[in-house]
Parts: structure tokens; C-alpha cells; sequence
């Protein structure tokens, strides 16, 4: 630091002096004895960084040096030095510009050292505000008084640019009219005497009306204390009374303004800021998110509540720490190495990572890792905060399970199933191993369900999942593919017999009965089809409709036993799936016709009717017939339009003969269980007897025993339904089902058809002979009529006739024939 000292008295010089050499050994000091020296020395020497100056100087005062210097606005601090008890030379001296002052009492050279460095901070802060331009809107009606100023202004203090208007009007004209800042001006002057209002009220104006904030300085040209007193209650910034060298005051009293009105400002910012970090802290501590700030060496050094209620770790356990003690032991190094790289290149990480709870406890939290910078740019700081997503993890995981598994019997369901095969046979593939796959459809299961109820089914489906799981291996899949259809996967198979092995062992398992929770025995038997990766086929699809059509072989072959896929089985599927595409279009074609096979007294051989069979007759080919096609037709649906067209047509023909005046007894039609389970079977017959007209005795509705069954519970309000209608009632195929003739006691039946499978050994089976007795003598005693199907023989038909049989119907008399051929040959005796 160098210091220009001026002073006339050589003792205090002598002092300060050598108090300079002791205390402060870097400084160059400088002496000057007068006011012209100092003058001199400042203009001839070169710079010094702060001028100390007594005020009482032989050839004038301290502060003319003080004025010498601002006129050449000189970068110097300036402090005065004065003696004791003259403290309004010091006041003066500071309004006069300078830095600071020291009064000459017996500590001052003590405390020399600090004063000369707080003056020249000031100075160098001064001069910084100075460099930058204040614009000051000057309210002065005495043009001269405006001018002095001005110049005085530009002289001393040339970065306040003045803007002088002679009203309060003008200076309200150029400020906003509400809030805040006052737009063009940094600092307003303001004379005390406006002609139009005098500087209290305008300033009255702006600070109540308007709500401006910009510092004002008002002048006056005599002092008084009452205007003086109002103007700071009103909101004036500082006063100035216009005494003689007011104008020397003037720039340090606009600069103070003006950066009061900066520091008023600031303290807004301020208090807005703090607002803010108030409310920022608020939501840190309110989320749920777990929120941890550490610094550079990575030591916590705050965490908010979350963080607590997460990990279980309270402030005074975790503060001051390494997060590392909050590890899984999930990651290996290079995941944590990875994340500190992203961090300290990017300032930013963000990803799913396993913690662990201090009650040790793991789990999964999605963490977001940023830098804190300071202004600079530079790091200062980490945050991290983290979701615990614990519940998520469950709850997508408890979704996956149900999108995967079936609800009922846990078991991984078709989409699953299908996935591991694909997986399987990949594994398969890459090892050159053998896998199995085996279909299994549990036989009649539907039967039991419909008449036993579906929480019956429910319960049949988890024991018979459980049975089958406990046959397999650990390694092996398990899956229900729906309804009553499992899906069995081997990997790793050494031979096809072991496929076999586990298919017997599988029907094994499901030979002793199940006996339900209401007491229920139920006996369930499976039919299984298998196939082989890579015998016969190399992708899941393929495999799973090989095993499937293996499985209705096995269906077709008696049931309750497995069958491996064979080339010959595709086929077969194949012609299926071409009948049904057929089918549909000889719906819409009309390729269908009706055969009628006549019934008749076994007493007296009279015609009593007849019984409507559907042919097929696609043109120029042979024809289908219906064993072959009413099972797909009941599969796909098609048997409901099917059905009624048969209905609509035989109900046609037979009130047309009665029309003629012939006498063709009843016609029967045959319901088939899927008609019944899709549509609404009365109003169809409803329709069909109104559209015909045909009396409802006349028809007679032929329903299988099994049909019946499949009702359930709701199979006696059907009936009763029909029965409503007037229309008879026969159970067809009776005694191949499961019902017992006391089940059908309740049921309004008209007529039992003995199956032909009993008709056919009559005569040499002693057992379908004493069956069918049986059946005879308990439908007399209901009072159903029974009648006899497939009689071929005259023997056969003898016995009938000896058993009570009230009637028949067979190749005997008859094969199923054309109407035309059926009215000729049995109505009009051709
Ligand atoms: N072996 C032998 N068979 C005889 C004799 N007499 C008649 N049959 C045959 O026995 C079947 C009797 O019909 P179903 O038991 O109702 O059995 C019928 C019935 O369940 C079903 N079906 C036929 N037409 C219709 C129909 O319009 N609607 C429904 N839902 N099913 C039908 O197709 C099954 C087979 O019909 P079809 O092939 O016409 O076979 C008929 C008939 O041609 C005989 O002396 N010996």
C-alpha cells in the first residue's frame, strides 16, 4: 500500500512514522508538511493508494486537499485526521467525499492500520458504483439552480446522468403509473417548491398511490425539521437543505440513495429467495421421495424424513457417513465405478438399484443422482433422491403372476406354457436333445361341470391340477391351457417311451375317484396326445397341434389313453378344419336336404311317425353323413342355424301332408345339446310351429340323455318350457348317459329310445336283453312310451314285442328316405 501522509506536526508525524515502520512494515509511506506539498506530491510523484491528511494544515485545511482530489477524481481513499472532539469537521469531511476519518486521541494509532484498509475497500466499492451510470430524474423549477447543478454533477460525479424537468406533472408523466421499479430513473431529485405541488406530495404519490420504490432525494432551500420529519415519514430516501456547498454533498447523498434503494432491492431478492429455499426445504421434507445431500468426499451431510422412513436410518445414524453403508451387496464394483463416472462426467446418473433397510431388510429404489454447482460451475455438492419402489416390484410382480398363471389353479397358463415350450425347444435345439409334449383333455369334464355345478368343476380342475403335478418332475412344466385342457412339457426325454411312461403314469394317477367337498364322487379319465421335438415338428406351434390332434385320436379311440402324433393325424386335422370351412358355405348354399325314417306299432305295424335326419349333399360328391359333420357343426356353432332350419323344414313338410289329408303320424327332430346352450330353443320352436302352423302335438323333440344332463339344475325348467308349448317329449340314445330312469321321473318325458347299441345283441347278450326289459317295464311304470332304435331283424324285433316295446324304428321296415320317396311309399300306400 503506498500512503501520501500530510501533516505539519512534525511530532505526530514523527509517531506515525515510526508506529508505520513497526505495524505495518510493507506500507511506503509518504510525508508532505502543507497543503501544496501534498498537492505536489499527489501531481508530481505518481499514484498512491490512500491519501491520510490532517485537516489543520499550515497553508489551508485537509479538506481542500479532500476537494483537490475528488475535482480529479482520483482513485484514492482519502481519510481525514482530526483532533478530538471535532466531530463536525469529520462529518463535514465525509459529506465532503471522504473514505473515512480517524480523531487523533491516544489510541488512533492503533487503530490507523485498520481505518486505512476499510477506506480504501470503500474507495475501491465507490469507485466500482461510480463506474457504473445512475440516471437521476432532477425536479427543479429555478432554471439556474437546475444548471449549477448540472454542471456541478457532470464535473464530480459525471456517471449520474441527470434528467431535469421543471414539474411534478412532467416527473409523474415519466414514471410508471403502479409497482415496483421506477422504470427509466435509478434515483429521482426533487426540489422542495414545484410549482404545481410541492415535492411532499408528489412524493406522497408515488410511494402510496403509485407503489414505486425508487430512492428520492428532495432538496429544499431552507432547512426545516417538520419538512424534513414528514419527508422520511412519507418515504423519502434523504434530505438535503440547500446550504452553501450542498452541491459537494450532493453525489454522496444520490450514490447513498441509490444504493440503498439497491440494497432495499437486494434485501427483496433476499427475502424472496429465503421464501423460496423456506418452501424448497418444506417440499424436501414433505415427499415421499428420499432425498440425501452429500458433499464431495460423499459424507452425508443432510437427509429429509423420507430418507428415514425408507431406510430406517434416523439423522444422527446417518450424517457425516458414507452412503456405502446403505449397500445391498447386489452390485458387483463396476456397477458402482459406473455410476460415480456418469456423475463426475455429467454431473448426473439415474437408475433402479437394490439397498439395504437397517433392519436389513433389501430392497429396490429408483435413484437420481445429480452435482450441486456454485456459480462458477463447479461441483459442490451431491444430491441424491430415491423412490422406494418395493411396492411396485410386488405389484408388477402379483401382475405378471396373473398375467401368466391361471387364477384357479396357479398353474402357468397358456401364454406361459407357450413361452417355456419356445424356450425349451431353443434349449433343446442347442443341446441336440429330445423334448415331449404332451395335451391332455380331461374326457366328459363339461358333463360334470353343467350337472354338478361350476364351484363343483372348480374344485374337480385344482385336484386333478394337483394330482397331475405330483406325477412330475420338478424340471417339468405343468400349464392349463384352458377349460379342462392341461398342457404337459418334458425336456430332456431320453427315449419317446419315457413320454409314454409319464402319460400312463399320468391316467394312473387319475383312476381312483375324486370325492368333492360336498361328498361328491366323481370319477375323471384324460385323453392324451403327444408329441416330439424334433420328430415331429420344430417350432412350439406346430408341437402344441400335433399333441392336440394325437389327443383327439385318443379322444376318438375310446378315451382314457394316449396316443403319439402320427403324419396321418395332421391329415385328419386338416380334413376337419376343410369340413368346417365347407360347412359354413353349404349353410349358405342350401346344400342340405331331410331324410325321414318312418316309426311304427310294434303291436300292430301301423306308421306312428317319423324321425327328421339331416343329410349333406354337396353337389356332384358323395354324401356326408351326419356323424360326420354334426359334431363340427356343434363345435363351430353352425348346428344353431343348422337345427332350425331342419325344424322349420320337417314342421313344413309334415302340415302339408296333413293338409293333403294324409295320416304321417308325429314327426320327431332331434336337439342337440349346443342348440339348447346357445340359443333360445322356445322361441325358436315357437316361431317354427306359428310360421308352419302345425298342431304342437304333432312334434316330438328327440333330446340325448347326456344333452339333458348338461343342463344342470336348469334342465327341469327347460323341459317344462317345451313341454309348455304342447309339444312331446323323447330321450334319445337312453341308457349310453349317466342318468338314472328315477332323475327322469321328475321331467314331464313322453318317450324313452333305446339305444340300438342294446337293440343290436338282443338276442344274444343276456345283459342289453335284461337292460332293455328293465327299461320297458320301469317306463310303463312312469307311463313313457319306449321305442325301440336300429331294428334290424325280425328276431329283434319279436323280442321287442315280447319285453312291452310300444315301438320301432329301423332298416327293418326302413333306412332314413327322400320326402318324396317317404309320402309315396308309407302315406299314399305307393
Ligand atoms: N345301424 C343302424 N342304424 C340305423 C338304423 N335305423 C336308423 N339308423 C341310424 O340311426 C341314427 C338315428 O339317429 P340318432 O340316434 O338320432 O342319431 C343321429 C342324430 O344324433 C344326429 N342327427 C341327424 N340328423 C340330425 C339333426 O337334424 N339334428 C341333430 N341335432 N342331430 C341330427 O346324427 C346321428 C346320426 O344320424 P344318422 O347317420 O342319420 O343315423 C341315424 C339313422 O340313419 C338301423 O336299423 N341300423
Amino acid at each position: 500500500m503506498r500512503v501520501l501522509y500530510v501533516e505539519d506536526n512534525p511530532v505526530d508525524a514523527d509517531l506515525l512514522v515510526r508506529s508505520f515502520a513497526r505495524q505495518l512494515p510493507d506500507v511506503e509511506l509518504r510525508l508532505a508538511r502543507s497543503l501544496a506539498e501534498g498537492i505536489d506530491r499527489l501531481g508530481g510523484e505518481g499514484m498512491v493508494d490512500v491519501v491520510l491528511a490532517d485537516l489543520c494544515l499550515p497553508d489551508g485545511s485537509g479538506i481542500e486537499l479532500l476537494n483537490w482530489v475528488r475535482d480529479r477524481r482520483l482513485p484514492v481513499a482519502f481519510v481525514v485526521l482530526t483532533g478530538s472532539g471535532d466531530q463536525r469537521a469529520a462529518v463535514a469531511a465525509l459529506k465532503a467525499g471522504a473514505d473515512d476519518y480517524l480523531v487523533k486521541d491516544g489510541d488512533y494509532l492503533r487503530r490507523l492500520p485498520a481505518t486505512l484498509n476499510a477506506a480504501q475497500v470503500r474507495a475501491r466499492h465507490l469507485r466500482d458504483c461510480r463506474s457504473r451510470p445512475v440516471r437521476v430524474l432532477y425536479a427543479e423549477h429555478h432554471r439556474f439552480d437546475a444548471d449549477l447543478t448540472t454542471r456541478q454533477l457532470a464535473q464530480a460525479a459525471p456517471h449520474l446522468r441527470l434528467e431535469v424537468v421543471d414539474s411534478a406533472a412532467a416527473v409523474l408523466g415519466r414514471l410508471p403509473v403502479a409497482g415496483g421499479a421506477a422504470g427509466s430513473a435509478d434515483v429521482l431529485l426533487l426540489d422542495y417548491l414545484l410549482p404545481d405541488m410541492d415535492a411532499l406530495d408528489l412524493a406522497k404519490i408515488l410511494r402510496q398511490e403509485r407503489g414505486l420504490d425508487v430512492p428520492i432525494v428532495m432538496v429544499t432551500g431552507q432547512g426545516s425539521e417538520e419538512i424534513a420529519a414528514q419527508a422520511l415519514r412519507l418515504g423519502v430516501t434523504d434530505y438535503l437543505v440547500k446550504h452553501p456547498g450542498y452541491l459537494n454533498e450532493l453525489p454522496l447523498v444520490l450514490d447513498k440513495a441509490f444504493r440503498d434503494g439497491e440494497l432495499v432491492r437486494e434485501r427483496a431478492a433476499l427475502r424472496e429467495a429465503v421464501d423460496k429455499l423456506r418452501l424448497h426445504a418444506a417440499v424436501v421434507d414433505s415427499t415421499h421421495d428420499g432425498v440425501l445431500i452429500s458433499d464431495l468426499d460423499g459424507n452425508i451431510v443432510s437427509i429429509n424424513p423420507a430418507f428415514t422412513e425408507v431406510t430406517g436410518y434416523a439423522p444422527h445414524e446417518a450424517l457425516g457417513r458414507n452412503p456405502r453403508f446403505l449397500q445391498s451387496g447386489r452390485h458387483d464394483r463396476s456397477f458402482y465405478q459406473g455410476m460415480w463416472a456418469a456423475l463426475l462426467e455429467t454431473g448426473y446418473w439415474q437408475g433402479e438399484l437394490w439397498n439395504r433397510r437397517k433392519n436389513g431388510e433389501l430392497y429396490p429404489e429408483w435413484l437420481t443422482l445429480s452435482a450441486v454447482r456454485n456459480e462458477a460451475g463447479a461441483p459442490t455438492h451431491y444430491v441424491g433422491v430415491f423412490t422406494d419402489i418395493s411396492k411396485l416390484r410386488n405389484v408388477e410382480a402379483r401382475l405378471s403372476h396373473l398375467a401368466h398363471h391361471d387364477p384357479l389353479t396357479s398353474l402357468p397358463n397358456r401364454l406361459l406354457a407357450l413361452s417355456r415350450l419356445e424356450h425349451a425347444i431353443e434349449v433343446a435345439q442347442r443341446k441336440g436333445q429330445r423334448l415331449a409334449v404332451l395335451c391332455l383333455d380331461l374326457d366328459r369334464f363339461k358333463t360334470v361341470n353343467d350337472s354338478l355345478g361350476h364351484s363343483a368343476g372348480d374344485e374337480l380342475l385344482c385336484e386333478v391340477a394337483a394330482r397331475l403335478r405330483s406325477r412330475l418332475r420338478e424340471e417339468d412344466t405343468l400349464g392349463r391351457l384352458g377349460g379342462d385342457e392341461f398342457l404337459v412339457l418334458l425336456e430332456d426325454l431320453d427315449a419317446p417311451e419315457g413320454a409314454a411312461l409319464v402319460a400312463s403314469d399320468i391316467i394312473g394317477a387319475l383312476e381312483p375317484s375324486f370325492v368333492l367337498r360336498d361328498g361328491a364322487e366323481v370319477f375323471m379319465h384324460a385323453s392324451i396326445g403327444v408329441s416330439l421335438y424334433p420328430d415331429d415338428g420344430d417350432d412350439h406351434l406346430a408341437l402344441i397341434r400335433n399333441a392336440d390332434a394325437a389327443m383327439y385320436r385318443a379322444k376318438a379311440e375310446g378315451r382314457n389313453t394316449c396316443r403319439f402324433y402320427t403324419e396321418d393325424l395332421t391329415r385328419l386335422a386338416a380334413r376337419r378344419l376343410d369340413l368346417e370351412t365347407r360347412l359354413r358355405r353349404a349353410l349358405a348354399n342350401g346344400e342340405f336336404v331331410v331324410h325321414y325314417q318312418p316309426a311304427f306299432s310294434v303291436a300292430d305295424g301301423s306308421l306312428i311317425g317319423a324321425e327328421a335326419l339331416v343329410r349333406w349333399q354337396p353337389p356332384g360328391e358323395p354324401m356326408v353323413s351326419p356323424g360326420d359333420f354334426i359334431p363340427i357343426a356343434e363345435e363351430t356353432g353352425l348346428i344353431v342355424g343348422l337345427g332350425e332350419w331342419v325344424l322349420n323344414t320337417a314342421c313344413r313338410q309334415w302340415r302339408a301332408w296333413l293338409d293333403e289329408g294324409l295320416q304321417p303320424g308325429a314327426i320327431a327332430v332331434n336337439l342337440s345339446v349346443e342348440q339348447i346352450r346357445r340359443s333360445d330353443v322356445q322361441a325358436m320352436l315357437r316361431a317354427a310351429l306359428e310360421e308352419t302352423g302345425l298342431a304342437p302335438h304333432c312334434l316330438e323333440l328327440e333330446i340325448t340323455e347326456s344333452s339333458l344332463m348338461a343342463q344342470g339344475e336348469q334342465a327341469e325348467a327347460l323341459l317344462a318350457g317345451l313341454k309348455s308349448l304342447g309339444v312331446r317329449l323323447a330321450i334319445d340314445d337312453f341308457g349310453t348317459g349317466y342318468s338314472s330312469l328315477a332323475y327322469l321321473k321328475r321331467f314331464a318325458i313322453d318317450k324313452l329310445k333305446i339305444d340300438h347299441s342294446f337293440v343290436k345283441d338282443l338276442a344274444d347278450d343276456r345283459n342289453d336283453l335284461a337292460i332293455a326289459a328293465a327299461v320297458v317295464a320301469m317306463a310303463q311304470a312312469l307311463e313313457m312310451t319306449v321305442q325301440a332304435e336300429g331294428v334290424e331283424t325280425e328276431g329283434q324285433l319279436a323280442l321287442l314285442h315280447e319285453l312291452g316295446c310300444a315301438a320301432f324304428q329301423g332298416y327293418l321296415r326302413s333306412p332314413p328316405v327322400p320326402a318324396e320317396a317317404f309320402g309315396r311309399r308309407f302315406l299314399r300306400g305307393g
